[in-house]
């Protein structure tokens, strides 16, 4: 490891309650970081047959052909850092990774829009958390620990992603872990707020650039904050700037960061305080790995909504309100000595999850499809299973589950659900499909900065 190394991580996500709501500034979503991380470790580019590469590589040794070599040049016109992929071999095909591609992009130019840049050549290396993936059996049958990182063997486009939103935490903790490498702490903190608030707005930027399309930005606002109630930003604060090396591309991002103008501010709510887990209780994410996930479901239900606008607002606002009600009982039982019964707070999952089947129903979209129901009964079924519900935009991929954090709850509800074969409708398929506990839980915790060394090895 280099001496001026440098590492930052950034925490996945579960968005508890508020799936399709939060799209709307109107409502919130609950969304709870999950102590799955994202690490990013940035440091000098080491020298092959004593020639310095002038070029950034970025690498992600847990899967196959995961290495991206970039070129930069400072572009004309006030147009920021363009970034050019490098072919790794001239015989092989561009390998491209566009989250990587353009989050470094962004944070170059914005670097080079507030400072005189001075980008040096630099080596940067990906590590996520083993949850981010459902282990291969090859890798579980295999006995002794487990690695820290898994090598999964397979190109990043054949791994089986769990839904915990890599790309999220990746670039924020890309992001992060540039600024904190070339610039010094006086220009930017990432402890203090102002720091966190301009990592959140770089990060929102590039992650919407990347994914071609402004969605409502929990994903990124949780892997930066941690565990908060979220209100999204406007769109418009990210549909105006031009293309990044596009004359005047910097000078925006820099305003779209700094927030320079009044009329540039965000209107993000993000509410910390508001969002506690009571003593004894944990999350726990299941993995349901039946591969039948329903394309375009956000843009069908959106229809439907613009469509029948009186009686999916009522919908809305319902949610709305038992959304807020959980959230509130779980402060409620998180800040008293006394009150520990948790009567309210599974009436508070089934009136959620009622409304959710209505809005499934009304919309025609499979939100919480019935095979979905039945396993969440299932669960709710055991002794110490405080609640459950479709987390996100729900479908098929997993399920979320309040509990009690003892060895008897999580052991029964372990057995169930390795010896559930779950259907899924859309496949017609009965029992095609696993569900798995992922070693993960709640983390309140966003992004942070992580001892380099401790990647050794
Ligand atoms: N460990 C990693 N190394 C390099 N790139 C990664 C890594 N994890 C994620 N990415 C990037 O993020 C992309 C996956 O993003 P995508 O939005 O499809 O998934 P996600 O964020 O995990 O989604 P979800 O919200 O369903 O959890 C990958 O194709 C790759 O570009
Ligand atoms: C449907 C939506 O509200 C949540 C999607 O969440 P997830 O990717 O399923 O965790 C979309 C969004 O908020 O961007």
């Amino acid at each position: 490891m280099a001496p001026n190394a440098v590492a930052v991580s950034a925490p996945g996500k579960v968005l508890l309650a508020g799936g399709y709501l939060v799209l709307d500034r109107a409502y919130t979503g609950l969304v709870f970081g999950l102590d799955a991380r994202i690490h990013v470790i940035v440091q000098d580019i080491a020298t092959r047959n004593g020639v310095t590469l002038n070029e950034i590589i970025v690498t992600s040794p847990q899967f196959q052909d995961a290495v991206w070599e970039y070129g930069y040049r400072l572009t004309e016109r006030d147009g920021g850092i363009q970034v050019t992929p490098l072919r790794v071999d001239a015989t092989l095909k561009l390998n491209r990774n566009v989250f990587v591609e353009t989050a470094l992009g962004y944070t170059l130019t914005y670097i080079a829009s507030i400072t005189t840049p001075n980008v040096t050549p630099a080596s940067i290396t990906i590590l996520a958390d083993n949850d981010y993936y459902s282990t291969p059996t090859s890798l579980s049958a295999k006995s002794g620990a487990a690695p820290r990182f898994h090598n999964l063997g397979v190109p990043i486009s054949k791994a089986n992603k769990t839904g915990l939103g890599s790309s999220a935490a990746l670039v924020t903790a890309f992001t992060a872990a540039l600024l904190t490498y070339y610039l010094p702490k006086e220009t930017i903190d990432l402890s203090t707020d102002s720091g966190k608030r301009k990592l959140h707005n770089l990060a929102q930027a590039s992650h919407c650039a990347a994914q071609g399309k402004v969605g409502s930005g929990f994903d990124i606002a949780s892997a930066v904050y941690g565990s908060c109630l979220y209100k999204r930003f406007s769109p418009d604060i990210l549909s105006h700037h031009v293309e990044p090396g596009q004359p005047k591309f910097a000078s925006q991002l820099r305003h779209i960061v700094d927030e320079t103008d009044e009329a540039d501010r965000w209107d993000t709510e993000i509410r910390k305080d508001e969002v506690k887990l009571p003593k004894g209780l944990r999350l726990v994410m299941c993995d349901v790995s039946c591969g039948s996930q329903t394309p375009g479901m956000v843009k069908q239900v959106l229809a439907w909504r613009k469509e029948n606008a009186d009686e999916a607002n009522a919908i809305w606002q319902d949610l709305q309100n038992a959304n807020d009600s959980l959230a509130k009982e779980l402060r409620a039982l998180a800040e008293s000595d006394t009150r520990q019964s948790y009567e309210h707070l599974k009436q508070g999952f089934a009136r959620i999850r009622e409304l959710i089947r209505r809005m499934s129903e009304r919309s025609g979209v499979p939100i919480e499809p019935s095979s979905q129901t039945e396993l969440i009964d299932a669960c709710e079924a055991i002794p110490g299973v405080v609640g459950g519900v479709v987390p996100g935009a729900g479908g098929y991929d997993a399920i979320s589950l309040l509990v009690e954090d003892n060895e008897t709850t999580l052991n029964e509800l372990a057995k169930l659900l390795s010896g559930w074969t779950f259907k899924s409708e859309a496949s017609g398929q009965p029992g095609d499909g696993r569900v798995s506990m992922l070693d993960v839980r709640e983390e309140m915790v966003g992004v942070r900065a992580e001892d380099a060394t401790s990647y050794q090895g």
